[in-house]
Order: C-alpha cells, then structure tokens, then sequence
C-alpha cells in the first residue's frame, strides 16, 4: 500500500500559493523540443509526474536534458536523437496521456515512432481515433504492436486538410507537432483553441514554425524542413490555479494564488462570482476568498475553450455541495467525470447524476447511457470518510471535501495528484491545514 493521507477537517485554508507552469503545456513543450536542431530551453517548469514522465522518455530517444538546479529550467538537446525499444518505451510511459504526441516529432526526427497504450485520467474511455485519423491523413501508417502501436510514413509526413469531429486539445496538438515539418499546407478545422494550445503555438513559431490561426476555430501550418530550438516560459496553470480557488470556497478560506492569470480564467471567475465567491485580481495573482454568509446554487455546463474547462468542474462540485439549494451540472467534455461524487455522498453531500443531458447544449453522451449530469443540493454537512482517490482532478477534490469536513479522513492513491499539484502537500501545510503524511 501507498501512502496514507489523514486529514483533520474544519480548518480554513489561509495564505499564498503559487501556480507553476500548466501541466497541459509543459510536457508537450518538451515534446516539442524534438522537432529543433538547436537546444530548447523551457522555463517555469512544474515538479509533477507527467514532467517526468516526458523527460523519461525523451532522454530514452537520446535528447540529452539538463535541468538548472536552482530555477529548474529545463535544456533539451535533440542532435542526438535515436531509437528506443518497445520495452524501454513501454517502462517509462507512467501514467500519462502524452506518448501519443510523439508521433509527428518521432517520425521526422527518426522515421517512426512506437506508441505504448497510454495513461492519464480515467473520466471516460478516451480514444485516440481522431489522433489516428489526421496522421493517416499526413499519410502515416499504423500497426498494432505488442502493448501498444508502430507509427511510420515511408514517403514523410504531408500535409493535408484536416476537419475535426469534435475540438479535441489533443487532436490539435497532434496536427501541429506533425504538421510545422511536413511538406506542404496543413488546414485544420474544428481546432482546439485553448490556452494551452495558444501557447504551444508560440512557441512553435519561435522555432520557425509559419502558422496562423484564424477566426471559427481554423488553423494554418505552412511545413518547413527545418526547424530551432526555442527559449519559452511556460504559461502558469490555470486548472491548479482553479482549485486552489474551489477550496478557498469549499473551505471557507482566503488563498492568494501567485500566478494566475485574470485572462485564462475569465469563465472560471465568471462562474465564481455567480456561486458568490469573491476574488480580486493583483498584478501578480487573484485572491480567492469566501465573503461569508450562503453560496448560491447555479446551472452549469462544462465545454471546450471558451467555455467552463472541464477540469475545473470537480473541484467546483464540492463548493457546490456547500451552495443554498439544487445545482445542474451537464458534462459535456468526457462521459464518465462523476464517479469522483460517490465519495461526497459518503461523505454526506446530496448528489445524483443522471444519463439525461440536464442542460442546452448539444451533447455527444445524451442518448447513450453515460451519467454525465448531477444534481447537487446543498448546503451538506460533511463528514471523513476512508477515501481511494479515482483521478486527479477528483482526487484533489476529495481532499478539500475532507479538509471542510466535521472529523478526520483517511486518504489512500495520493500519487495520482502529483500528476498535475506540485509540492501539493507543502502548499496545503503552508495554508494551515491539518494534514499528515504516513506510510
Ligand atoms: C494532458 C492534457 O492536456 N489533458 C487535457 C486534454 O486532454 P485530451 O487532449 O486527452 O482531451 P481531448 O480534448 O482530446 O478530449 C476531448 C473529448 O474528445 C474525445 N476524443 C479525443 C481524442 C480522440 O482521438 N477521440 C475522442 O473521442 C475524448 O474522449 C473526450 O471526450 O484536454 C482535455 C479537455 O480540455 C482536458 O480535460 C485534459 O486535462
Ligand atoms: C484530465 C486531465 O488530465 P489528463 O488528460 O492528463 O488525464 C486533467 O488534467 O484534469
């Protein structure tokens, strides 16, 4: 057994934190670092597994990576890339979804790539069709191998035209890292335009990439045969930053979070404010806080960029369970993010989820039995319980449900949430909870 997380709830969380660079830019910059023939240098660099995990798999693949003992910028040679087997590959894939973006930068540095079955959070079956899909389209050829896939195109990547089903991050991240070195114009449409991938594409033009992004979700990369390294500082995380938002809600608290940016989290904070937290944007951060008196309940739906980002769904749940009367929430992203609300019903929260799409927006789950919407009815008394934490984002959830909770819990799997909170146990103890670590 791992360790064991006890938790004394009740107390409110006071203080600063501050957000690293995003999980869902950082490991796929370092991807991107394969595709230059120069050194790249990533600053504003997160401890979280996923990290890990990339620079794992990139110094297999023979990118020599040097990180600065004191800011923790990372340098990442690629001249000297080379193949890796299935077997090492494999071993030090984790538990994240970011193998699949090797494809493009695998196969123009080396010709092809192997793929290991991917990790990452399990809030729904979460293929990798539309990934399989463009790179076909790119003219790549895919085989099934033991433990996962064999990705080669004997003629090199071209471009192509691209329409996505569905705004998938991912996907888009897919067409770009193949497509800034392939031959010819790549057009894709129904792009993903998240932050994230805004800032991807930053980077991607300081290496010498020609792409544009235009009005209704289109994008345009012109191939170029070669390519830079970069010198980027990733943008903070803007999910780490909504969590520390929801558990100054949840808690009753006041959190200064250093780094997060009034831009990335505009229907974050829109939300926020309906629910009646308070928060007030500095120079350097927002300040999160509950003004006192009751939260009020709302109707909400999760969606891609522009909209309310999934990942801040989960936390924001268990402020709900705190809210004056019935909240809807339709999950429109994955088709199975609510199995993290058992735990709160244990815990004494009210909550039902249903297979019915419980709001206006056209959804993909409706008729196929997936329960993707809850009802919550608030306020609840919550009481420890002995949790197993299911994901990341439901994991730290459950964690700010135990720390607003009447007596102790006991919290088992809280590896997972170092896939996406740095030094998360630091930042809790320097808000004052009551925690303590135990094998
Ligand atoms: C490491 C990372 O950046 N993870 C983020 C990324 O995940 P990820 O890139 O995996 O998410 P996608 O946007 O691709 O997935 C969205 C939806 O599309 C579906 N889909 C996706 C690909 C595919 O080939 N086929 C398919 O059906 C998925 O199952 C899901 O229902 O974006 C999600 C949506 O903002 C976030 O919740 C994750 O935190
Ligand atoms: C779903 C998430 O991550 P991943 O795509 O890495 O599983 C998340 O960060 O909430």
């Amino acid at each position: 057994m791992g360790k064991v997380l006890t938790i004394h709830g009740g107390v409110p969380l006071e203080g600063t934190v501050r957000v690293g660079g995003a999980k869902n830019l950082v490991p796929k910059a370092m991807v991107a670092a394969l595709l230059g023939d120069t050194p790249s240098v990533l600053r504003n660099v997160p401890e979280i597994k996923d990290v890990t995990v990339v620079r794992n798999l990139l110094e297999i693949h023979g990118v020599k990576v040097d990180q600065d003992p004191e800011t923790g910028d990372l340098t990442m040679d690629p001249s000297q890339a080379k193949s890796a087997s299935n077997q090492a590959i494999d071993a030090h894939a984790g538990d994240s979804r970011i193998p699949i973006l090797f494809c493009g930068p695998l196969i123009h540095s080396l010709g092809e790539a192997f793929i290991p079955d991917l990790g990452g959070c399990r809030i729904g079956d979460r293929p990798i069709d539309f990934h399989l899909e463009v790179l076909r389209e790119f003219g790549a050829v895919v085989d099934k191998a033991v433990d996962g896939i064999r990705i080669s195109a004997p003629l090199g990547l071209k471009g192509a035209k691209v329409h996505l089903k569905y705004p998938s991050v991912g996907t888009t991240e897919q067409v770009l890292l193949s497509a800034v070195r392939a031959k010819g114009v790549t057009e894709v449409s129904n792009a993903a335009i998240e932050p994230e991938i805004l800032d991807l594409i930053s980077l991607l033009q300081k290496m010498g990439a020609i792409i544009s992004v235009h009005r209704d979700r289109i994008i345009r990369i012109q191939g170029v045969d070669k390519l830079s390294g970069y010198d980027h500082t990733a943008l903070p995380d803007r999910n780490e930053a909504a969590s520390w938002a929801s558990a100054a809600l949840v808690t009753k608290g006041d959190i200064f979070v250093q780094d997060a940016q009034q831009r990335d989290l505009t229907a974050f904070l829109h939300v926020y404010r309906q629910i009646g937290g308070e928060f007030e944007v500095k120079s350097n951060g927002i300040r999160f806080y509950h003004p006192g008196g009751d939260l009020n309940p709302l109707i909400l739906e999760t969606d891609v960029h522009p909209g309310f980002m999934t990942d801040w769904q989960q936390p924001l749940v268990v402020a709900l369970t705190q809210a004056s009367g019935v909240s809807v929430i339709h999950e429109t992203v994955y088709e199975n993010r609510f199995g993290f609300t058992d735990a709160l019903v244990r815990m004494g929260a009210t909550v039902q989820v249903h297979t019915d799409c419980l709001g206006s927006t056209p959804c993909r789950f409706g008729q196929r039995n997936f329960k993707h919407s809850a009802v919550v009815v608030g306020p609840a008394q919550l009481s420890g319980a002995e949790i197993d934490v299911p994901d990341l984002r439901g994991g730290f959830s459950h964690l700010i449900a135990a720390l607003a909770a009447d007596g102790t819990s006991r919290v088992t799997g809280i590896e997972l949430i170092n896939r996406g909170y740095e030094h998360f146990m630091e930042k809790l103890t320097a808000l004052g909870a009551n925690v303590e670590l135990s094998e």
